[in-house]
Protein backbone atom coordinates (compact mmCIF):
# COMPACT_ATOMS: atom_id res chain seq x y z
CA UNK A 1 0.00 0.00 0.00
CA UNK A 2 1.57 3.02 -0.65
CA UNK A 3 1.87 6.70 1.40
CA UNK A 4 -1.58 8.17 -0.54
CA UNK A 5 -3.56 6.12 0.73
CA UNK A 6 -3.04 6.34 4.33
CA UNK A 7 -3.29 9.99 3.85
CA UNK A 8 -5.13 12.20 6.15
CA UNK A 9 -5.87 15.96 6.51
CA UNK A 10 -4.30 17.56 9.75
CA UNK A 11 -5.83 19.74 11.66
CA UNK A 12 -4.09 23.00 10.71
CA UNK A 13 -2.51 23.48 7.61
CA UNK A 14 -0.19 20.36 7.45
CA UNK A 15 -1.31 17.33 6.08
CA UNK A 16 -0.87 14.01 8.01
CA UNK A 17 1.20 11.02 6.88
CA UNK A 18 0.89 7.67 8.08
CA UNK A 19 3.50 5.50 6.32
CA UNK A 20 4.74 2.34 7.66
CA UNK A 21 8.07 3.59 7.86
CA UNK A 22 9.61 7.30 7.63
CA UNK A 23 13.52 7.62 6.89
CA UNK A 24 15.50 10.86 8.37
CA UNK A 25 18.66 11.58 5.87
CA UNK A 26 19.37 10.10 2.41
CA UNK A 27 23.09 9.09 2.60
CA UNK A 28 24.31 5.80 1.59
CA UNK A 29 22.45 4.36 5.14
CA UNK A 30 19.01 5.88 4.53
CA UNK A 31 18.87 5.05 0.68
CA UNK A 32 19.97 1.27 1.09
CA UNK A 33 17.05 1.09 3.94
CA UNK A 34 14.39 2.90 1.46
CA UNK A 35 15.46 1.26 -1.18
CA UNK A 36 14.95 -1.99 0.49
CA UNK A 37 11.47 -1.55 2.46
CA UNK A 38 9.99 -0.28 -0.47
CA UNK A 39 10.44 -3.10 -2.42
CA UNK A 40 9.38 -5.64 0.44
CA UNK A 41 6.11 -3.25 1.52
CA UNK A 42 5.40 -1.83 -1.82
CA UNK A 43 4.93 1.44 -0.87
CA UNK A 44 4.13 3.05 2.33
CA UNK A 45 7.81 4.69 2.40
CA UNK A 46 8.67 8.36 3.41
CA UNK A 47 12.40 9.69 2.86
CA UNK A 48 13.08 13.02 4.39
CA UNK A 49 16.05 14.75 3.75
CA UNK A 50 17.15 18.46 4.42
CA UNK A 51 19.63 18.55 1.62
CA UNK A 52 18.78 17.64 -2.34
CA UNK A 53 19.62 14.01 -3.03
CA UNK A 54 21.81 13.17 -5.65
CA UNK A 55 25.08 15.12 -6.23
CA UNK A 56 24.86 16.94 -2.94
CA UNK A 57 24.74 14.08 -0.94
CA UNK A 58 27.47 11.99 -2.15
CA UNK A 59 29.99 15.36 -1.67
CA UNK A 60 29.58 14.26 2.13
CA UNK A 61 29.95 10.79 1.90
CA UNK A 62 33.20 8.67 0.55
CA UNK A 63 33.34 8.95 -2.80
CA UNK A 64 35.07 12.27 -3.32
CA UNK A 65 38.03 11.30 -1.10
CA UNK A 66 38.07 7.72 -3.17
CA UNK A 67 38.15 10.00 -6.26
CA UNK A 68 41.25 11.75 -4.96
CA UNK A 69 42.77 8.36 -4.14
CA UNK A 70 42.73 7.29 -7.24
CA UNK A 71 43.70 10.17 -8.93
CA UNK A 72 46.79 10.13 -6.59
CA UNK A 73 47.45 7.02 -7.61
CA UNK A 74 47.54 7.42 -11.49
CA UNK A 75 50.07 10.42 -10.77
CA UNK A 76 52.05 8.10 -8.81
CA UNK A 77 52.01 5.59 -11.63
CA UNK A 78 52.72 8.22 -14.39
CA UNK A 79 56.32 8.89 -12.05
CA UNK A 80 56.87 5.09 -11.35
CA UNK A 81 56.50 4.74 -15.32
CA UNK A 82 59.56 7.19 -15.88
CA UNK A 83 61.47 4.04 -15.10
CA UNK A 84 61.17 2.80 -18.40
CA UNK A 85 61.02 5.76 -20.49
CA UNK A 86 63.68 6.52 -22.90
CA UNK A 87 64.11 10.09 -22.62
CA UNK A 88 65.01 11.08 -18.98
CA UNK A 89 63.06 14.15 -17.45
CA UNK A 90 63.27 15.21 -13.59
CA UNK A 91 59.88 17.29 -14.22
CA UNK A 92 57.61 15.65 -11.34
CA UNK A 93 53.88 15.85 -13.16
CA UNK A 94 52.06 18.51 -11.27
CA UNK A 95 48.49 18.37 -10.14
CA UNK A 96 45.80 20.73 -11.23
CA UNK A 97 43.06 20.83 -8.32
CA UNK A 98 40.74 22.72 -10.20
CA UNK A 99 40.83 19.70 -13.14
CA UNK A 100 40.77 17.42 -10.70
CA UNK A 101 37.92 18.81 -8.75
CA UNK A 102 36.09 19.25 -11.84
CA UNK A 103 37.06 15.09 -12.23
CA UNK A 104 35.42 14.65 -9.21
CA UNK A 105 31.96 16.38 -9.87
CA UNK A 106 31.89 14.96 -13.39
CA UNK A 107 31.86 11.33 -11.28
CA UNK A 108 29.44 12.77 -8.45
CA UNK A 109 27.29 13.67 -11.48
CA UNK A 110 27.34 9.98 -13.04
CA UNK A 111 26.43 8.56 -9.79
CA UNK A 112 24.15 10.72 -8.85
CA UNK A 113 20.71 9.41 -10.86
CA UNK A 114 21.03 6.43 -8.72
CA UNK A 115 20.71 8.39 -5.65
CA UNK A 116 18.13 11.37 -6.74
CA UNK A 117 14.82 12.22 -5.99
CA UNK A 118 13.53 11.31 -9.32
CA UNK A 119 14.61 7.12 -8.73
CA UNK A 120 12.93 6.92 -5.09
CA UNK A 121 10.00 8.42 -6.14
CA UNK A 122 10.10 5.86 -9.41
CA UNK A 123 10.32 3.44 -6.89
CA UNK A 124 7.21 4.29 -4.74
CA UNK A 125 9.03 6.22 -1.87
CA UNK A 126 7.52 9.53 -1.01
CA UNK A 127 10.69 12.24 -1.03
CA UNK A 128 9.67 14.90 1.23
CA UNK A 129 12.71 17.82 0.95
CA UNK A 130 12.80 19.20 4.62
CA UNK A 131 14.69 19.34 7.78
CA UNK A 132 12.55 16.96 10.00
CA UNK A 133 12.39 17.30 13.78
CA UNK A 134 10.50 15.13 16.16
CA UNK A 135 7.43 16.91 17.75
CA UNK A 136 6.94 13.97 20.36
CA UNK A 137 7.44 10.04 20.76
CA UNK A 138 5.60 8.66 17.06
CA UNK A 139 5.26 12.00 15.47
CA UNK A 140 7.89 14.20 12.97
CA UNK A 141 7.08 17.38 11.41
CA UNK A 142 9.34 17.69 8.10
CA UNK A 143 8.18 21.35 6.48
CA UNK A 144 4.63 20.99 5.96
CA UNK A 145 3.84 17.50 6.84
CA UNK A 146 3.30 16.12 9.93
CA UNK A 147 4.47 12.37 9.71
CA UNK A 148 3.02 9.48 12.01
CA UNK A 149 4.98 6.36 10.92
CA UNK A 150 4.68 2.85 12.30
CA UNK A 151 8.33 3.13 12.48
CA UNK A 152 10.73 5.70 12.01
CA UNK A 153 14.74 5.08 10.93
CA UNK A 154 17.20 8.10 11.63
CA UNK A 155 19.92 8.17 9.20
CA UNK A 156 21.31 11.74 9.79
CA UNK A 157 25.07 10.96 9.38
CA UNK A 158 28.22 12.36 10.97
CA UNK A 159 30.41 15.33 9.92
CA UNK A 160 34.33 15.54 10.82
CA UNK A 161 35.35 16.83 13.94
CA UNK A 162 37.86 19.58 14.07
CA UNK A 163 39.54 19.08 17.23
CA UNK A 164 39.77 21.45 20.49
CA UNK A 165 43.57 22.75 20.10
CA UNK A 166 44.76 26.00 20.99
CA UNK A 167 45.60 28.13 18.04
CA UNK A 168 43.19 26.20 15.61
CA UNK A 169 40.59 29.00 15.63
CA UNK A 170 43.45 31.25 13.77
CA UNK A 171 43.90 28.67 11.11
CA UNK A 172 41.93 27.77 8.06
CA UNK A 173 41.69 24.12 8.66
CA UNK A 174 40.48 20.91 6.06
CA UNK A 175 38.43 18.16 6.74
CA UNK A 176 36.97 15.48 4.20
CA UNK A 177 34.37 17.52 3.50
CA UNK A 178 36.62 20.30 2.22
CA UNK A 179 39.06 18.43 -0.03
CA UNK A 180 38.07 20.03 -3.45
CA UNK A 181 37.85 23.31 -1.79
CA UNK A 182 41.43 24.40 -2.31
CA UNK A 183 42.67 26.47 -5.82
CA UNK A 184 46.64 25.64 -5.44
CA UNK A 185 48.54 22.71 -4.60
CA UNK A 186 49.41 23.43 -0.89
CA UNK A 187 53.39 23.96 -0.37
CA UNK A 188 52.98 21.36 2.41
CA UNK A 189 50.28 20.11 4.42
CA UNK A 190 49.95 18.48 7.89
CA UNK A 191 47.52 15.86 8.21
CA UNK A 192 46.74 15.34 12.15
CA UNK A 193 45.00 11.82 12.74
CA UNK A 194 46.51 8.67 11.64
CA UNK A 195 43.42 6.17 11.41
CA UNK A 196 41.86 5.39 7.85
CA UNK A 197 41.07 8.90 6.91
CA UNK A 198 44.47 10.39 7.89
CA UNK A 199 46.82 7.33 6.10
CA UNK A 200 44.56 7.13 2.80
CA UNK A 201 44.45 11.09 2.34
CA UNK A 202 48.08 11.74 3.55
CA UNK A 203 49.59 9.35 1.25
CA UNK A 204 47.07 10.40 -1.71
CA UNK A 205 48.28 14.18 -0.93
CA UNK A 206 51.83 12.82 -1.15
CA UNK A 207 51.19 11.18 -4.44
CA UNK A 208 49.89 14.94 -5.89
CA UNK A 209 53.40 16.08 -5.15
CA UNK A 210 52.51 17.81 -1.96
CA UNK A 211 54.67 17.18 1.15
CA UNK A 212 52.86 16.05 3.90
CA UNK A 213 53.60 15.35 7.43
CA UNK A 214 51.03 13.00 9.41
CA UNK A 215 50.62 13.68 12.94
CA UNK A 216 49.20 10.49 15.18
CA UNK A 217 48.82 11.01 18.72
CA UNK A 218 48.38 7.03 19.29
CA UNK A 219 51.50 4.84 19.41
CA UNK A 220 51.33 3.83 15.83
CA UNK A 221 48.55 4.77 12.81
CA UNK A 222 45.73 2.63 11.99
CA UNK A 223 45.06 1.67 15.77
CA UNK A 224 42.02 -0.18 14.97
CA UNK A 225 44.06 -2.74 12.61
CA UNK A 226 46.54 -5.23 13.13
CA UNK A 227 49.79 -4.13 14.47
CA UNK A 228 51.67 -6.10 11.95
CA UNK A 229 49.53 -4.81 8.79
CA UNK A 230 49.36 -1.48 9.92
CA UNK A 231 52.82 -1.47 10.34
CA UNK A 232 53.20 -2.24 6.63
CA UNK A 233 51.04 0.64 5.43
CA UNK A 234 53.46 2.82 7.76
CA UNK A 235 56.65 1.24 5.70
CA UNK A 236 55.14 2.48 2.59
CA UNK A 237 53.85 6.02 3.59
CA UNK A 238 57.38 6.58 4.84
CA UNK A 239 59.11 5.44 1.06
CA UNK A 240 56.49 7.63 -0.34
CA UNK A 241 58.20 10.54 1.81
CA UNK A 242 55.32 11.15 4.47
CA UNK A 243 56.63 12.14 7.45
CA UNK A 244 55.28 10.25 9.70
CA UNK A 245 55.21 11.31 13.69
CA UNK A 246 53.70 9.10 16.19
CA UNK A 247 53.02 9.53 19.66
CA UNK A 248 52.65 13.51 19.42
CA UNK A 249 50.82 15.45 21.30
CA UNK A 250 50.11 18.76 19.37
CA UNK A 251 50.98 21.61 21.86
CA UNK A 252 49.45 24.88 19.95
CA UNK A 253 49.24 25.66 16.32
CA UNK A 254 50.42 29.37 15.70
CA UNK A 255 49.23 31.09 12.35
CA UNK A 256 52.09 32.87 10.71
CA UNK A 257 52.12 36.65 9.49
CA UNK A 258 53.26 35.13 5.63
CA UNK A 259 49.74 32.32 5.67
CA UNK A 260 50.50 29.18 6.66
CA UNK A 261 51.02 28.00 10.10
CA UNK A 262 53.46 26.10 12.83
CA UNK A 263 52.41 23.54 15.27
CA UNK A 264 53.88 23.23 18.23
CA UNK A 265 54.93 19.56 19.76
CA UNK A 266 54.91 18.53 23.64
CA UNK A 267 58.70 18.74 23.83
CA UNK A 268 59.60 21.47 21.89
CA UNK A 269 59.87 20.63 18.07
CA UNK A 270 57.62 22.16 15.34
CA UNK A 271 56.02 21.45 12.15
CA UNK A 272 55.95 24.48 9.52
CA UNK A 273 53.22 24.34 6.96
CA UNK A 274 50.88 26.09 4.49
CA UNK A 275 47.99 23.76 4.98
CA UNK A 276 46.02 21.87 7.73
CA UNK A 277 43.72 18.69 7.37
CA UNK A 278 41.90 17.22 10.45
CA UNK A 279 41.51 13.49 10.41
CA UNK A 280 40.51 13.11 13.62
CA UNK A 281 36.87 11.58 13.57
CA UNK A 282 33.72 12.68 13.09
CA UNK A 283 30.25 13.25 15.39
CA UNK A 284 27.10 12.53 14.91
CA UNK A 285 24.27 14.63 13.07
CA UNK A 286 21.51 15.26 15.09
CA UNK A 287 20.93 19.05 15.70
CA UNK A 288 17.69 20.37 15.08
CA UNK A 289 16.22 16.72 15.29
CA UNK A 290 14.54 17.15 18.79
CA UNK A 291 15.28 14.07 19.93
CA UNK A 292 14.71 14.75 23.41
CA UNK A 293 11.20 15.23 22.38
CA UNK A 294 11.31 11.55 21.82
CA UNK A 295 13.33 10.19 24.63
CA UNK A 296 15.87 9.85 22.19
CA UNK A 297 19.60 9.68 23.92
CA UNK A 298 22.89 10.19 22.50
CA UNK A 299 25.93 10.06 23.71
CA UNK A 300 29.94 11.01 22.42
CA UNK A 301 29.46 8.06 19.95
CA UNK A 302 26.31 8.82 18.54
CA UNK A 303 22.59 7.92 18.91
CA UNK A 304 22.00 4.87 21.71
CA UNK A 305 21.15 2.24 19.84
CA UNK A 306 21.03 -1.60 21.09
CA UNK A 307 22.59 -4.61 19.30
CA UNK A 308 19.09 -4.42 16.86
CA UNK A 309 20.09 -0.57 15.98
CA UNK A 310 16.87 0.26 18.23
CA UNK A 311 17.12 3.54 19.99
CA UNK A 312 15.96 4.43 23.26
CA UNK A 313 12.72 5.15 21.69
CA UNK A 314 10.82 1.76 20.99
CA UNK A 315 9.45 2.81 17.61
CA UNK A 316 12.92 4.41 16.13
CA UNK A 317 15.43 2.72 14.87
CA UNK A 318 19.42 4.26 13.95
CA UNK A 319 21.64 3.77 11.31
CA UNK A 320 25.00 4.42 9.32
CA UNK A 321 27.52 6.66 11.07
CA UNK A 322 24.43 8.69 12.89
CA UNK A 323 24.49 5.37 15.22
CA UNK A 324 26.65 4.60 18.73
CA UNK A 325 28.74 1.82 18.31
CA UNK A 326 31.33 -0.22 16.20
CA UNK A 327 31.35 0.79 12.70
CA UNK A 328 29.68 -1.69 10.19
CA UNK A 329 31.60 -1.08 7.38
CA UNK A 330 28.60 -1.77 5.48
CA UNK A 331 25.55 0.63 5.29
CA UNK A 332 23.43 -2.06 2.95
CA UNK A 333 23.83 -4.95 5.58
CA UNK A 334 23.20 -2.31 8.28
CA UNK A 335 20.01 -1.58 5.95
CA UNK A 336 18.72 -5.05 5.70
CA UNK A 337 19.28 -5.62 9.86
CA UNK A 338 16.89 -2.73 10.62
CA UNK A 339 14.51 -3.76 8.42
CA UNK A 340 13.87 -7.06 10.15
CA UNK A 341 13.94 -5.90 12.98
CA UNK A 342 11.81 -2.82 12.87
CA UNK A 343 9.39 -3.80 10.63
CA UNK A 344 9.24 -7.96 10.85
CA UNK A 345 10.31 -7.82 14.31
CA UNK A 346 12.87 -10.57 13.29
CA UNK A 347 16.15 -10.37 14.89
CA UNK A 348 19.56 -9.76 13.08
CA UNK A 349 22.21 -7.53 14.52
CA UNK A 350 25.81 -6.97 13.75
CA UNK A 351 27.92 -9.38 14.98
CA UNK A 352 26.45 -12.34 13.23
CA UNK A 353 27.91 -12.35 9.87
CA UNK A 354 31.24 -10.33 9.43
CA UNK A 355 31.81 -7.57 7.69
CA UNK A 356 35.30 -6.87 5.88
CA UNK A 357 36.72 -3.62 5.89
CA UNK A 358 39.39 -1.45 3.75
CA UNK A 359 41.62 0.82 4.11
CA UNK A 360 42.53 2.23 0.73
CA UNK A 361 45.84 2.81 0.82
CA UNK A 362 48.18 1.82 -1.34
CA UNK A 363 48.75 -1.24 -0.62
CA UNK A 364 44.86 -1.66 0.58
CA UNK A 365 44.48 -2.99 3.78
CA UNK A 366 41.91 -5.48 4.24
CA UNK A 367 40.81 -7.26 7.11
CA UNK A 368 37.87 -9.55 8.56
CA UNK A 369 36.84 -11.24 11.81
CA UNK A 370 38.70 -11.47 14.94
CA UNK A 371 42.16 -9.59 14.64
CA UNK A 372 44.98 -11.81 16.81
CA UNK A 373 44.89 -10.00 19.99
CA UNK A 374 41.23 -10.16 19.90
CA UNK A 375 41.13 -14.16 18.77
CA UNK A 376 44.03 -14.77 21.78
CA UNK A 377 41.87 -13.41 24.46
CA UNK A 378 38.98 -15.61 22.94
CA UNK A 379 40.34 -18.71 22.53
CA UNK A 380 42.63 -21.19 24.68
CA UNK A 381 44.64 -22.10 21.56
CA UNK A 382 44.94 -20.52 17.86
CA UNK A 383 46.85 -20.91 14.70
CA UNK A 384 48.21 -18.32 13.00
CA UNK A 385 49.20 -18.32 8.92
CA UNK A 386 51.47 -15.91 7.23
CA UNK A 387 52.15 -16.01 3.53
CA UNK A 388 54.17 -12.90 1.84
CA UNK A 389 53.68 -11.13 -0.92
CA UNK A 390 56.91 -11.70 -2.28
CA UNK A 391 56.76 -15.02 -2.80
CA UNK A 392 54.41 -14.58 -5.59
CA UNK A 393 55.37 -13.80 -8.84
CA UNK A 394 52.59 -11.17 -9.67
CA UNK A 395 53.66 -9.22 -6.98
CA UNK A 396 57.36 -9.82 -8.09
CA UNK A 397 56.08 -8.67 -11.76
CA UNK A 398 54.20 -5.84 -10.82
CA UNK A 399 57.07 -4.54 -8.26
CA UNK A 400 54.19 -4.43 -5.36
CA UNK A 401 56.00 -6.88 -2.87
CA UNK A 402 55.17 -5.39 0.15
CA UNK A 403 52.34 -6.83 2.05
CA UNK A 404 51.09 -10.25 3.20
CA UNK A 405 48.06 -12.41 4.14
CA UNK A 406 47.51 -13.31 8.04
CA UNK A 407 44.61 -15.47 8.86
CA UNK A 408 43.80 -16.72 12.26
CA UNK A 409 42.38 -19.70 12.48
CA UNK A 410 41.47 -22.27 15.65
CA UNK A 411 43.74 -25.37 16.47
CA UNK A 412 41.41 -27.50 13.74
CA UNK A 413 41.45 -25.30 11.06
CA UNK A 414 38.32 -22.82 11.24
CA UNK A 415 38.45 -19.59 10.33
CA UNK A 416 38.44 -16.64 12.85
CA UNK A 417 39.93 -13.79 11.14
CA UNK A 418 42.05 -13.30 8.17
CA UNK A 419 43.65 -9.32 7.02
CA UNK A 420 45.88 -8.56 3.71
CA UNK A 421 47.89 -5.55 2.91
CA UNK A 422 48.22 -6.21 -0.87
CA UNK A 423 47.17 -4.29 -4.09
CA UNK A 424 42.99 -5.08 -4.09
CA UNK A 425 43.53 -6.05 -0.32
CA UNK A 426 39.67 -5.25 -0.92
CA UNK A 427 38.79 -7.69 -3.55
CA UNK A 428 41.16 -10.44 -2.19
CA UNK A 429 39.76 -10.98 1.31
CA UNK A 430 36.48 -12.23 -0.25
CA UNK A 431 37.74 -16.12 -0.14
CA UNK A 432 38.13 -15.41 3.36
CA UNK A 433 34.89 -13.76 4.29
CA UNK A 434 32.98 -16.85 2.54
CA UNK A 435 34.83 -19.64 4.52
CA UNK A 436 33.93 -17.88 7.62
CA UNK A 437 30.22 -17.36 6.49
CA UNK A 438 30.09 -20.92 5.37
CA UNK A 439 32.39 -22.28 8.36
CA UNK A 440 34.42 -23.99 5.64
CA UNK A 441 37.80 -25.77 6.95
CA UNK A 442 40.95 -23.44 5.77
CA UNK A 443 41.78 -26.90 3.77
CA UNK A 444 39.07 -25.64 1.25
CA UNK A 445 40.61 -22.62 0.39
CA UNK A 446 44.14 -24.44 0.14
CA UNK A 447 42.58 -26.84 -2.28
CA UNK A 448 40.96 -24.40 -4.70
CA UNK A 449 42.66 -23.94 -7.98
CA UNK A 450 44.04 -20.33 -8.21
CA UNK A 451 44.86 -18.53 -11.38
CA UNK A 452 48.79 -17.77 -12.28
CA UNK A 453 50.31 -14.91 -11.83
CA UNK A 454 47.55 -13.99 -9.71
CA UNK A 455 47.87 -11.99 -5.64
CA UNK A 456 45.21 -14.12 -4.75
CA UNK A 457 48.19 -16.92 -4.78
CA UNK A 458 49.08 -15.44 -1.64
CA UNK A 459 45.74 -16.54 0.12
CA UNK A 460 46.73 -20.20 -1.20
CA UNK A 461 50.19 -19.74 0.10
CA UNK A 462 48.55 -18.94 3.73
CA UNK A 463 46.03 -21.38 3.62
CA UNK A 464 48.32 -24.27 2.28
CA UNK A 465 50.53 -23.55 5.51
CA UNK A 466 47.94 -25.02 7.65
CA UNK A 467 49.10 -28.62 6.30
CA UNK A 468 52.61 -28.12 6.20
CA UNK A 469 52.89 -27.25 9.99
CA UNK A 470 50.57 -29.93 11.25
CA UNK A 471 51.97 -33.33 11.97
CA UNK A 472 52.53 -35.50 9.23
CA UNK A 473 49.40 -37.52 8.34
CA UNK A 474 49.77 -41.60 9.93
CA UNK A 475 47.58 -42.48 7.06
CA UNK A 476 49.26 -40.67 4.49
CA UNK A 477 53.07 -42.07 5.75
CA UNK A 478 51.76 -45.01 5.47
CA UNK A 479 50.60 -44.77 1.99
CA UNK A 480 53.73 -43.28 0.99
CA UNK A 481 55.59 -46.33 2.13
CA UNK A 482 53.76 -48.79 0.51
CA UNK A 483 53.23 -46.77 -2.86
CA UNK A 484 57.55 -46.88 -2.37
CA UNK A 485 57.39 -50.88 -1.84
CA UNK A 486 55.35 -50.98 -5.49
CA UNK A 487 58.82 -48.87 -6.91
C1 LIG B 1 36.65 10.30 3.99
C2 LIG B 1 35.78 9.10 4.16
C3 LIG B 1 36.06 7.93 3.48
C4 LIG B 1 35.27 6.80 3.67
N1 LIG B 1 35.57 5.67 2.96
C5 LIG B 1 34.79 4.57 3.14
C6 LIG B 1 35.04 3.37 2.41
O1 LIG B 1 35.99 3.30 1.63
N2 LIG B 1 34.24 2.31 2.62
C7 LIG B 1 33.19 2.36 3.50
O2 LIG B 1 32.47 1.37 3.65
N3 LIG B 1 32.90 3.49 4.19
C8 LIG B 1 33.69 4.58 4.02
N4 LIG B 1 33.42 5.71 4.72
C9 LIG B 1 32.26 5.71 5.62
C10 LIG B 1 30.97 5.96 4.83
O3 LIG B 1 31.10 7.07 3.97
C11 LIG B 1 29.86 6.24 5.83
O4 LIG B 1 29.71 5.08 6.63
C12 LIG B 1 28.55 6.50 5.13
O5 LIG B 1 28.66 7.60 4.25
C13 LIG B 1 27.53 6.84 6.18
O6 LIG B 1 26.36 7.13 5.53
P1 LIG B 1 25.13 7.77 6.28
O7 LIG B 1 23.96 7.56 5.39
O8 LIG B 1 25.09 7.27 7.68
O9 LIG B 1 25.44 9.34 6.41
P2 LIG B 1 25.54 10.51 5.33
O10 LIG B 1 26.07 9.97 4.04
O11 LIG B 1 26.29 11.61 5.99
O12 LIG B 1 24.03 10.98 5.08
C14 LIG B 1 23.24 11.66 6.02
C15 LIG B 1 22.09 12.39 5.32
O13 LIG B 1 21.16 12.84 6.31
C16 LIG B 1 20.66 14.13 5.98
N5 LIG B 1 20.20 14.79 7.22
C17 LIG B 1 20.93 15.11 8.31
N6 LIG B 1 20.14 15.67 9.27
C18 LIG B 1 18.87 15.69 8.78
C19 LIG B 1 17.61 16.14 9.28
N7 LIG B 1 17.44 16.68 10.48
N8 LIG B 1 16.52 16.02 8.49
C20 LIG B 1 16.62 15.45 7.26
N9 LIG B 1 17.79 15.03 6.74
C21 LIG B 1 18.90 15.12 7.48
C22 LIG B 1 21.84 14.81 5.31
O14 LIG B 1 21.40 15.85 4.47
C23 LIG B 1 22.50 13.64 4.53
O15 LIG B 1 22.00 13.55 3.23
C24 LIG B 1 34.17 6.85 4.55
C25 LIG B 1 33.88 8.03 5.24
C26 LIG B 1 34.66 9.13 5.04
C27 LIG B 1 34.32 10.38 5.78
N1 LIG C 1 38.22 3.16 4.12
C1 LIG C 1 37.26 3.38 5.01
O1 LIG C 1 36.41 2.53 5.29
C2 LIG C 1 37.21 4.71 5.69
C3 LIG C 1 38.03 5.75 5.28
C4 LIG C 1 37.96 6.97 5.95
C5 LIG C 1 37.07 7.11 6.99
N2 LIG C 1 36.28 6.08 7.34
C6 LIG C 1 35.34 6.20 8.47
O2 LIG C 1 35.13 7.55 8.78
C7 LIG C 1 35.17 7.73 10.19
C8 LIG C 1 36.20 8.75 10.59
O3 LIG C 1 37.52 8.29 10.29
P1 LIG C 1 38.80 9.07 10.82
O4 LIG C 1 40.01 8.37 10.30
O5 LIG C 1 38.65 10.52 10.52
O6 LIG C 1 38.64 8.98 12.40
P2 LIG C 1 38.98 7.91 13.56
O7 LIG C 1 38.14 8.29 14.71
O8 LIG C 1 38.94 6.53 13.03
O9 LIG C 1 40.52 8.22 13.92
C9 LIG C 1 40.95 9.50 14.34
C10 LIG C 1 42.47 9.46 14.59
O10 LIG C 1 42.90 10.77 14.91
C11 LIG C 1 43.79 10.71 16.03
N3 LIG C 1 43.71 12.00 16.72
C12 LIG C 1 42.61 12.56 17.29
N4 LIG C 1 42.93 13.79 17.80
C13 LIG C 1 44.25 13.99 17.53
C14 LIG C 1 45.16 15.05 17.80
N5 LIG C 1 44.78 16.15 18.44
N6 LIG C 1 46.43 14.92 17.39
C15 LIG C 1 46.84 13.81 16.74
N7 LIG C 1 46.02 12.77 16.45
C16 LIG C 1 44.75 12.86 16.84
C17 LIG C 1 43.28 9.53 16.86
O11 LIG C 1 44.31 9.04 17.69
C18 LIG C 1 42.86 8.55 15.75
O12 LIG C 1 43.92 7.72 15.35
C19 LIG C 1 35.43 6.37 10.80
O13 LIG C 1 34.21 5.82 11.19
C20 LIG C 1 36.02 5.56 9.68
O14 LIG C 1 35.71 4.18 9.80
C21 LIG C 1 36.33 4.87 6.72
Amino acid sequence: MGVEGRRVTGPIETEVLTPDLCIIGAGAAGLSVAATAVWLLGGSVVLVNKEPMGEVSLKSGCVPSQVLIAAAKRMHEARAARAFSSESTDDDPAVDLPRLRQHAMDVLATLAPMNATARYTAMGVEVIRAEARFLDASTVLAGKKTIKARRFVLATGSRPVVPDLPGLENVACLTDESLFDLADRPDHLVVVGGSASGAELAQAYRRLGVPVTLIEAGARILRHEDPEQAAVIERALRREGVCLKTSAAIERIEPQPTGGLVVHLDGGSTIAGSHLLAATGRRTRTEGLGLEMAGIETDWSGILVNRGFRTTNPLVYAIGSCASGPVAHSVQYEAGLVIRNALFRMPGWLGRTPVPRVVRTDPELAAIGLTETEARAKYRSIRILRWPLSAIDRAQIEGATAGHVKAILTRRGRVLGCSITAPHAGELIMPWALAMVRQLPVSDLARLVYPYPTFSEASKGAAMEFRKRSAPNPWLKRLIGLVRRWG
